[in-house]
Protein backbone atom coordinates (compact mmCIF):
# COMPACT_ATOMS: atom_id res chain seq x y z
CA UNK A 1 0.00 0.00 0.00
CA UNK A 2 2.98 2.68 0.96
CA UNK A 3 4.72 1.55 -2.27
CA UNK A 4 1.23 2.14 -4.53
CA UNK A 5 0.89 5.93 -2.76
CA UNK A 6 4.39 6.77 -3.07
CA UNK A 7 4.34 5.51 -6.80
CA UNK A 8 1.27 7.41 -7.64
CA UNK A 9 2.38 10.93 -5.62
CA UNK A 10 5.45 10.54 -8.05
CA UNK A 11 3.59 9.48 -11.27
CA UNK A 12 1.17 12.92 -10.52
CA UNK A 13 4.12 15.22 -9.34
CA UNK A 14 6.22 13.88 -12.85
CA UNK A 15 2.75 14.60 -15.01
CA UNK A 16 2.23 18.54 -13.03
CA UNK A 17 5.61 19.20 -13.35
CA UNK A 18 5.26 17.99 -17.57
CA UNK A 19 2.36 20.37 -17.91
CA UNK A 20 4.14 23.18 -16.60
CA UNK A 21 6.60 22.20 -18.86
CA UNK A 22 4.39 22.15 -21.77
CA UNK A 23 3.02 25.69 -20.53
CA UNK A 24 6.81 27.13 -20.83
CA UNK A 25 7.86 25.55 -23.87
CA UNK A 26 5.06 27.47 -25.96
CA UNK A 27 6.38 30.81 -24.46
CA UNK A 28 9.80 29.88 -24.14
CA UNK A 29 10.33 27.98 -27.52
CA UNK A 30 11.53 31.56 -28.82
CA UNK A 31 14.84 33.05 -29.30
CA UNK A 32 13.60 36.22 -30.13
CA UNK A 33 9.53 35.84 -29.71
CA UNK A 34 8.11 35.95 -25.67
CA UNK A 35 4.28 34.45 -26.45
CA UNK A 36 2.08 35.05 -23.10
CA UNK A 37 -1.59 33.59 -22.72
CA UNK A 38 -4.10 36.47 -20.59
CA UNK A 39 -6.97 35.36 -18.99
CA UNK A 40 -9.01 36.13 -21.68
CA UNK A 41 -6.92 33.86 -24.32
CA UNK A 42 -5.46 36.84 -25.83
CA UNK A 43 -2.03 35.83 -26.76
CA UNK A 44 0.67 39.01 -26.20
CA UNK A 45 3.40 38.32 -28.68
CA UNK A 46 6.13 40.38 -27.53
CA UNK A 47 9.31 40.66 -30.20
CA UNK A 48 12.51 40.50 -28.09
CA UNK A 49 15.42 41.35 -30.68
CA UNK A 50 17.66 43.41 -29.11
CA UNK A 51 18.51 45.97 -29.91
CA UNK A 52 16.09 47.04 -32.46
CA UNK A 53 13.79 44.51 -33.25
CA UNK A 54 15.16 43.98 -36.61
CA UNK A 55 13.36 41.60 -38.51
CA UNK A 56 15.45 39.12 -39.62
CA UNK A 57 14.17 35.61 -40.83
CA UNK A 58 14.18 33.65 -37.53
CA UNK A 59 12.23 36.47 -35.69
CA UNK A 60 10.02 36.27 -39.23
CA UNK A 61 9.75 32.44 -39.47
CA UNK A 62 8.81 32.67 -35.64
CA UNK A 63 6.00 35.06 -35.91
CA UNK A 64 4.59 32.65 -38.47
CA UNK A 65 5.04 29.95 -36.12
CA UNK A 66 3.08 31.60 -33.81
CA UNK A 67 0.59 33.02 -36.13
CA UNK A 68 -0.22 29.32 -37.26
CA UNK A 69 -0.45 27.99 -33.31
CA UNK A 70 -2.31 30.96 -32.30
CA UNK A 71 -4.88 30.09 -35.48
CA UNK A 72 -4.87 26.08 -34.58
CA UNK A 73 -5.34 26.96 -30.67
CA UNK A 74 -8.26 29.50 -31.51
CA UNK A 75 -7.22 32.14 -29.38
CA UNK A 76 -9.56 35.15 -28.48
CA UNK A 77 -7.16 37.79 -29.97
CA UNK A 78 -3.82 38.48 -30.23
CA UNK A 79 -1.10 41.90 -29.32
CA UNK A 80 1.92 42.54 -31.04
CA UNK A 81 4.11 44.56 -29.25
CA UNK A 82 7.81 44.94 -28.46
CA UNK A 83 10.07 44.89 -25.63
CA UNK A 84 12.09 47.98 -26.01
CA UNK A 85 10.44 51.59 -24.94
CA UNK A 86 12.41 53.25 -27.39
CA UNK A 87 11.36 51.10 -31.08
CA UNK A 88 8.69 48.78 -32.05
CA UNK A 89 10.67 47.16 -34.98
CA UNK A 90 13.55 48.72 -37.19
CA UNK A 91 12.23 46.87 -40.29
CA UNK A 92 13.63 44.47 -42.53
CA UNK A 93 17.57 43.16 -41.49
CA UNK A 94 20.35 45.26 -43.93
CA UNK A 95 22.53 42.70 -42.86
CA UNK A 96 20.12 40.14 -44.88
CA UNK A 97 20.23 42.77 -47.91
CA UNK A 98 23.17 43.59 -48.30
CA UNK A 99 25.94 41.70 -50.07
CA UNK A 100 24.01 38.89 -49.72
CA UNK A 101 22.97 35.83 -51.95
CA UNK A 102 19.75 36.15 -53.87
CA UNK A 103 18.75 32.92 -51.77
CA UNK A 104 19.38 34.88 -48.88
CA UNK A 105 17.17 38.11 -49.69
CA UNK A 106 14.62 35.43 -50.99
CA UNK A 107 14.38 33.64 -47.65
CA UNK A 108 13.71 37.42 -46.25
CA UNK A 109 11.25 38.30 -48.43
CA UNK A 110 9.48 34.94 -48.57
CA UNK A 111 9.13 35.03 -44.77
CA UNK A 112 8.18 38.41 -44.44
CA UNK A 113 5.37 37.73 -47.10
CA UNK A 114 4.16 34.87 -45.14
CA UNK A 115 3.92 36.76 -42.25
CA UNK A 116 2.01 39.52 -43.61
CA UNK A 117 -0.54 36.76 -45.57
CA UNK A 118 -1.08 35.11 -41.64
CA UNK A 119 -1.64 38.33 -39.59
CA UNK A 120 -3.37 40.21 -42.56
CA UNK A 121 -5.66 37.35 -42.55
CA UNK A 122 -5.94 35.92 -39.32
CA UNK A 123 -9.36 35.18 -37.83
CA UNK A 124 -8.87 36.43 -34.81
CA UNK A 125 -8.76 40.21 -33.75
CA UNK A 126 -5.73 41.55 -33.70
CA UNK A 127 -3.55 44.80 -32.55
CA UNK A 128 -0.46 46.23 -32.60
CA UNK A 129 0.70 48.36 -28.99
CA UNK A 130 3.28 50.42 -30.96
CA UNK A 131 5.75 51.50 -28.00
CA UNK A 132 8.38 53.25 -30.30
CA UNK A 133 10.19 53.64 -33.89
CA UNK A 134 8.29 51.30 -36.79
CA UNK A 135 9.60 52.63 -39.72
CA UNK A 136 9.17 50.57 -42.74
CA UNK A 137 8.65 46.63 -41.90
CA UNK A 138 7.50 47.94 -38.38
CA UNK A 139 5.33 49.51 -39.91
CA UNK A 140 4.19 46.78 -42.17
CA UNK A 141 3.80 44.54 -39.06
CA UNK A 142 1.51 47.21 -37.81
CA UNK A 143 -0.50 47.74 -41.00
CA UNK A 144 -0.92 43.91 -40.82
CA UNK A 145 -2.67 44.21 -37.50
CA UNK A 146 -6.65 45.74 -37.49
CA UNK A 147 -6.13 48.10 -34.52
CA UNK A 148 -3.17 50.36 -34.19
CA UNK A 149 -2.23 52.07 -30.46
CA UNK A 150 0.90 53.96 -30.45
CA UNK A 151 2.98 55.75 -27.90
CA UNK A 152 3.43 59.24 -27.50
CA UNK A 153 6.84 60.81 -29.61
CA UNK A 154 7.85 58.21 -31.62
CA UNK A 155 7.74 57.84 -35.27
CA UNK A 156 6.20 55.40 -38.04
CA UNK A 157 5.84 54.64 -41.70
CA UNK A 158 7.22 53.72 -45.16
CA UNK A 159 10.28 54.75 -46.09
CA UNK A 160 11.74 52.46 -48.08
CA UNK A 161 12.01 55.19 -51.19
CA UNK A 162 14.75 56.64 -49.53
CA UNK A 163 16.73 53.16 -49.76
CA UNK A 164 16.16 53.30 -53.81
CA UNK A 165 13.56 50.89 -54.14
CA UNK A 166 9.78 51.08 -54.55
CA UNK A 167 7.64 49.81 -52.38
CA UNK A 168 5.98 46.66 -53.26
CA UNK A 169 2.35 46.66 -54.89
CA UNK A 170 0.50 44.59 -52.04
CA UNK A 171 2.37 47.12 -49.10
CA UNK A 172 1.03 49.80 -50.95
CA UNK A 173 -2.29 49.03 -51.13
CA UNK A 174 -2.21 48.16 -47.23
CA UNK A 175 -1.17 51.95 -46.82
CA UNK A 176 -3.85 53.09 -49.47
CA UNK A 177 -6.20 50.96 -47.03
CA UNK A 178 -5.60 52.26 -43.91
CA UNK A 179 -4.85 56.35 -44.64
CA UNK A 180 -6.61 56.25 -48.21
CA UNK A 181 -5.09 56.80 -51.91
CA UNK A 182 -4.06 60.71 -51.43
CA UNK A 183 -1.81 60.61 -48.13
CA UNK A 184 -1.08 57.27 -49.45
CA UNK A 185 0.63 58.50 -52.19
CA UNK A 186 2.09 61.83 -50.79
CA UNK A 187 3.54 59.92 -47.48
CA UNK A 188 4.93 56.82 -49.85
CA UNK A 189 6.62 58.78 -53.13
CA UNK A 190 8.51 61.04 -50.61
CA UNK A 191 9.38 58.25 -47.60
CA UNK A 192 7.72 60.39 -45.02
CA UNK A 193 7.76 59.28 -41.44
CA UNK A 194 4.54 60.41 -39.26
CA UNK A 195 4.99 61.40 -36.02
CA UNK A 196 2.44 59.71 -33.64
CA UNK A 197 0.07 62.74 -33.44
CA UNK A 198 0.69 63.13 -37.60
CA UNK A 199 -0.34 59.34 -37.41
CA UNK A 200 -2.97 59.90 -35.28
CA UNK A 201 -4.17 62.84 -37.68
CA UNK A 202 -4.01 61.28 -40.78
CA UNK A 203 -5.25 57.77 -39.37
CA UNK A 204 -2.30 55.51 -39.55
CA UNK A 205 -2.92 54.66 -36.28
CA UNK A 206 -6.08 54.64 -34.55
CA UNK A 207 -5.01 55.87 -30.73
CA UNK A 208 -2.68 57.50 -28.90
CA UNK A 209 -1.51 56.04 -25.64
CA UNK A 210 0.67 57.70 -23.22
CA UNK A 211 2.80 54.69 -22.18
CA UNK A 212 2.88 50.77 -22.77
CA UNK A 213 0.45 50.44 -19.62
CA UNK A 214 -2.41 52.84 -21.13
CA UNK A 215 -1.65 51.37 -24.68
CA UNK A 216 -2.43 48.14 -23.50
CA UNK A 217 -5.53 49.42 -21.67
CA UNK A 218 -6.67 50.92 -24.56
CA UNK A 219 -5.54 46.94 -26.29
CA UNK A 220 -7.92 45.14 -24.01
CA UNK A 221 -11.26 47.68 -24.77
CA UNK A 222 -10.96 47.21 -28.27
CA UNK A 223 -10.33 43.73 -28.00
CA UNK A 224 -13.32 43.43 -25.27
CA UNK A 225 -15.74 44.65 -27.66
CA UNK A 226 -15.26 41.72 -29.62
CA UNK A 227 -16.96 39.24 -26.60
CA UNK A 228 -20.43 39.75 -27.53
CA UNK A 229 -19.34 39.08 -31.25
CA UNK A 230 -20.12 35.76 -32.61
CA UNK A 231 -16.55 34.77 -33.84
CA UNK A 232 -17.24 33.12 -36.85
CA UNK A 233 -19.58 36.06 -38.19
CA UNK A 234 -16.80 38.24 -37.24
CA UNK A 235 -14.20 36.08 -39.26
CA UNK A 236 -15.99 36.59 -42.49
CA UNK A 237 -16.19 40.08 -42.09
CA UNK A 238 -12.60 40.24 -41.87
CA UNK A 239 -12.14 38.08 -44.49
CA UNK A 240 -14.65 39.77 -47.06
CA UNK A 241 -12.64 43.21 -46.26
CA UNK A 242 -9.40 41.83 -46.66
CA UNK A 243 -9.74 39.10 -49.33
CA UNK A 244 -8.86 41.50 -52.21
CA UNK A 245 -5.20 42.50 -50.98
CA UNK A 246 -5.16 38.22 -50.06
CA UNK A 247 -5.77 36.61 -52.99
CA UNK A 248 -3.55 39.08 -54.86
CA UNK A 249 -0.77 38.10 -52.76
CA UNK A 250 -1.74 33.96 -52.64
CA UNK A 251 -1.34 34.48 -56.59
CA UNK A 252 0.98 36.80 -57.29
CA UNK A 253 3.22 36.20 -54.33
CA UNK A 254 6.03 34.48 -55.65
CA UNK A 255 6.13 37.38 -58.93
CA UNK A 256 6.53 39.90 -56.03
CA UNK A 257 9.17 38.12 -53.89
CA UNK A 258 11.59 37.69 -56.97
CA UNK A 259 10.38 41.56 -58.21
CA UNK A 260 11.92 42.72 -54.76
CA UNK A 261 15.25 40.18 -54.34
CA UNK A 262 16.08 41.83 -58.00
CA UNK A 263 15.23 45.51 -56.97
CA UNK A 264 17.24 44.84 -53.95
CA UNK A 265 19.96 43.10 -55.85
CA UNK A 266 20.74 46.25 -58.28
CA UNK A 267 24.37 47.29 -57.54
CA UNK A 268 22.34 50.89 -57.06
CA UNK A 269 20.25 49.88 -54.48
CA UNK A 270 23.00 47.87 -53.13
CA UNK A 271 25.02 51.73 -52.89
CA UNK A 272 22.42 53.43 -51.32
CA UNK A 273 21.91 50.66 -48.57
CA UNK A 274 25.54 51.07 -47.69
CA UNK A 275 24.99 54.31 -47.51
CA UNK A 276 22.12 53.88 -45.61
CA UNK A 277 23.64 51.88 -42.61
CA UNK A 278 27.28 54.29 -42.67
CA UNK A 279 25.04 57.05 -41.95
CA UNK A 280 22.99 55.34 -39.09
CA UNK A 281 26.49 54.01 -37.57
CA UNK A 282 27.69 58.03 -38.20
CA UNK A 283 24.87 59.28 -36.23
CA UNK A 284 25.34 56.78 -33.37
CA UNK A 285 29.17 57.97 -33.02
CA UNK A 286 28.27 61.46 -33.05
CA UNK A 287 25.69 61.46 -30.57
CA UNK A 288 27.80 59.41 -28.06
C1 LIG B 1 4.05 41.51 -51.14
C2 LIG B 1 5.34 42.11 -51.04
C3 LIG B 1 6.43 41.20 -51.38
C4 LIG B 1 7.58 41.33 -50.98
C5 LIG B 1 8.05 42.42 -50.08
C6 LIG B 1 7.52 42.25 -48.73
C7 LIG B 1 7.72 43.08 -47.81
C8 LIG B 1 8.55 44.27 -47.90
C9 LIG B 1 7.97 45.28 -47.01
C10 LIG B 1 8.48 46.40 -46.81
C11 LIG B 1 9.84 46.77 -47.18
C12 LIG B 1 10.58 47.00 -45.94
C13 LIG B 1 11.86 47.30 -46.01
C14 LIG B 1 12.60 47.53 -44.77
O1 LIG B 1 12.12 47.36 -43.68
S1 LIG B 1 14.24 48.03 -44.93
C15 LIG B 1 14.67 48.58 -43.33
C16 LIG B 1 14.33 50.03 -43.19
N1 LIG B 1 14.58 50.46 -41.84
C17 LIG B 1 14.94 51.69 -41.53
O2 LIG B 1 15.08 52.53 -42.38
C18 LIG B 1 15.17 51.99 -40.08
C19 LIG B 1 16.61 52.01 -39.77
N2 LIG B 1 16.84 52.21 -38.35
C20 LIG B 1 16.65 53.38 -37.70
O3 LIG B 1 16.22 54.35 -38.25
C21 LIG B 1 17.01 53.41 -36.25
O4 LIG B 1 17.77 52.27 -35.96
C22 LIG B 1 15.77 53.44 -35.29
C23 LIG B 1 15.08 54.81 -35.39
C24 LIG B 1 14.79 52.32 -35.60
C25 LIG B 1 16.28 53.26 -33.83
O5 LIG B 1 17.24 54.23 -33.53
P1 LIG B 1 18.21 54.02 -32.26
O6 LIG B 1 19.03 55.26 -32.17
O7 LIG B 1 17.42 53.61 -31.10
O8 LIG B 1 19.09 52.76 -32.63
P2 LIG B 1 20.34 52.65 -33.64
O9 LIG B 1 21.59 53.00 -32.92
O10 LIG B 1 20.06 53.39 -34.89
O11 LIG B 1 20.31 51.10 -33.97
C26 LIG B 1 20.84 50.14 -33.07
C27 LIG B 1 21.64 49.12 -33.87
O12 LIG B 1 20.76 48.45 -34.78
C28 LIG B 1 21.24 48.61 -36.12
N3 LIG B 1 20.06 48.66 -37.03
C29 LIG B 1 19.02 49.48 -36.97
N4 LIG B 1 18.12 49.21 -37.95
C30 LIG B 1 18.65 48.18 -38.64
C31 LIG B 1 18.21 47.45 -39.77
N5 LIG B 1 17.02 47.71 -40.40
N6 LIG B 1 18.99 46.45 -40.24
C32 LIG B 1 20.18 46.17 -39.65
N7 LIG B 1 20.66 46.84 -38.55
C33 LIG B 1 19.89 47.82 -38.07
C34 LIG B 1 22.03 49.92 -36.09
O13 LIG B 1 22.94 49.97 -37.14
C35 LIG B 1 22.71 49.80 -34.73
O14 LIG B 1 23.77 48.87 -34.88
P3 LIG B 1 25.13 49.01 -34.02
O15 LIG B 1 25.70 50.36 -34.37
O16 LIG B 1 25.98 47.88 -34.48
O17 LIG B 1 24.70 48.93 -32.59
Amino acid sequence: MYRYVCKTMLRRLFLSKKVSYQARLFSGNFRYLEVLNNENNVAIVTMKRAPVNTLNSELLSEISSVLTNLDETKCSGMVLTSFSDKVFSSGLDFNEMYESRPATIRTLVSTILEVIIKLYGSPFPTVAVITGHAPSGGCVLSLCCEYRIMVQNFQIGLNVVKLGYSTPLSIVQLMVNTIGHRNAELALTSGRLFTTNEALRVGLIDEIAKDRASAFDKANDFLNQFKVIPPIARHFTKQSMRRALLQDVSINGKIYVEDFVSLISRPKVQELIAAYMANMKNKKKNSN
